[in-house]
Parts: C-alpha cells; structure tokens; sequence
C-alpha cells in the first residue's frame, strides 16, 4: 500500500448524520436558537473529511453531537448502521473505544509526564495490556514524542503538546478521531510538521478523521473531501471532492494543479454561502 493513502476502501458508510439539528435552549427572555438545521452527512471508513464554515457556524457543535458530549435536537447519527448511544456505543466519548476527540485546548493533566498522559484513557479502561503499552510505546515515537516522554506538560511546546494530546487520544485505538482545530495556534512550520505527521499516523492507524479547519489550504491538503458549514442555522452548503494524489505534502499542496480550483470553490462559498 501507498503511504499516505486511505487504508480501508471508502465505500462503508462509517458514520450517517440524517437531518441532525441542534437547537440551544434561550436564557431568560431568548427564544430558543437552531445552530445546526437539517444536517445531512456521510462519513466513509477511512475517510479524511475536513470541515470548515465561517466562526459560528457550528463546526464545534457538530463535533460535540458526533462526540455525544451534545444531544441532537432532531435527526439521528448512525455509527456502522446502528444508532450512536444505542447498545454496544459509549455514552461518553473516553468512556469506550469507538470515538477520539481531540478538542481545541491539549487539556493535558499538568502533573503527569507525557507518557502518563498517553496511558491515562488506558489506565481508566483497566489494566494496560502489554500490547496496550508496546502499541503507545510505538505511538509516541510516532508522534515524535520518543525522548520526551518524561517531560511534563509545561516542559513542552505548543506543538509538542498538540502531538501529545493526539497520541493520547489514539492510545485506545478508536475508529473515529474528532480534530477541532487542533493546529490553529500553531506557527507555520510546525504546524505544517504537524499535518504531514498526522497523513501519515492517518494511513498508518487506519482511521476516519473529521477535521475542524478555518485554513483553506489546511483543509484541502488534508482532506478526502471538504464540507463546509453555513447559514443560520448552519446546514451543509458545499461537499468537495479534493482529487490531488496522495502522497502528499501540505507545504507544497498549493503547486497541485487543481488546487487553485478548490480553493477558489472553498473560499467563494465561505464568502457567499452558497455550495458552488
Ligand atoms: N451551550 C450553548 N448555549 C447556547 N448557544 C451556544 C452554546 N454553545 C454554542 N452556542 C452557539 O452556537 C453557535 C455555534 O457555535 P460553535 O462553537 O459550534 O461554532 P463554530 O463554527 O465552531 O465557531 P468557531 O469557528 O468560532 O469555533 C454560536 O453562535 C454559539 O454562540
């Protein structure tokens, strides 16, 4: 197999988001406000897909219901066919094995060291297997964290902790990984480090990824496929198809020829909000 290609074919619906929407209950006087309308949405195995949508357009709470820490308000998430939160799904995601989220904030435990951190989830799961510790020992050095596993958090950098953060999280091996921005504080040249080491973790684990982006470029280097989020209340107005080749390298994405393509399409729906 390529590196850095999707390992499992994308044809099995992995997750189905039908009609989700989400409605916050107003404080005092406010009416009740849709954040999310009719949201309709299929997530294949092995999928890299990328979100995007101007701020408040309700990226973060998509993820929340997909992560199940959000109830939806209408619609239904099925996970391989079955409900999400029905027989066999965590109630939480941590709790079990089949959602990863990793949020904005790292939320690393300060007096733990890093490899502490990474067996946290495990730790709480019971007793770590020897595979269990053999299989994050491999992710740390994959993570580029290998000589600083006993550091503790305030030790590290930005992007160490981001890698961290994203080594904790696949510690318990779950399908699907939920990113909410994970690299926006991030300079540039980490962050593009941190890209091409997450596309290969991504063919590496065999994961399906959504992705929380506001860069462009981001979100087209990264993605199978970019959905973008708009409207008030937000629904899904543009699913597009990214065709570069894999392998690829996010700091050199633009130079793809059909990249000016996407990003103009991207960029003239985050502008209007309408799918083109
Ligand atoms: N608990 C809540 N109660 C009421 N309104 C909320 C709550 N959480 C979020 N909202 C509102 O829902 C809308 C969508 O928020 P959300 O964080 O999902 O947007 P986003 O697209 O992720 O934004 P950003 O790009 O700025 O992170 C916002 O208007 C926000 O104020």
């Amino acid at each position: 197999m390529r590196p850095d290609t999707p390992a499992v074919a994308q044809s099995t619906a992995l997750l189905q988001l039908s009609q989700l929407g989400v409605c916050y209950e107003g404080g005092g006087a406010q009416a009740p406000r849709w954040i999310l309308r009719d949201v309709d949405l299929t997530v294949h195995e092995g999928e890299f897909v990328t979100v995007m949508g101007s701020s408040g357009a309700g990226k973060s709470t998509l993820l929340n219901v997909v992560a199940q820490t959000l109830a939806p308000s209408a619609g239904r998430i099925l996970f391989r066919g079955r409900p999400v939160g029905g027989e066999g799904m965590p109630a939480q995601p941590g709790s079990g094995r089949q959602i990863g989220y990793v949020t904005q904030d790292d939320n690393l435990l300060p007096w733990r060291s890093v490899w502490d951190n990474v067996m946290f989830p495990l730790e709480l799961a019971g007793k770590p297997s020897a595979a269990d510790v053999a299989r994050v020992r491999r992710l740390v050095e994959q993570v580029g964290l290998g000589q600083r596993t006993g550091h503790y958090p305030h030790q590290l950098s930005g992007g160490m902790r981001k890698r961290a953060s994203l080594a904790r999280t696949l510690a318990y091996n779950p399908p699907v990984v939920l990113m909410d921005e994970p690299f926006g504080a991030l300079d540039a040249e980490t962050r593009a480090q941190l890209q091409a080491d997450l596309l290969a973790l991504w063919a590496s684990e065999r994961k399906t990824i959504l992705f929380v982006t506001h860069d462009i470029n981001e979100a087209i280097a990264l993605g199978d496929r970019v959905v973008l989020l708009s409207g008030s209340p937000g629904r899904v107005v543009l699913e597009r198809h990214i065709d570069i080749p894999r392998p690829r390298d996010p700091e050199s994405i633009f130079k793809a020829p059909t990249f000016a393509g996407h990003y103009d399409a991207i960029r003239a729906c985050l502008r209007h909000g309408v799918g083109a």
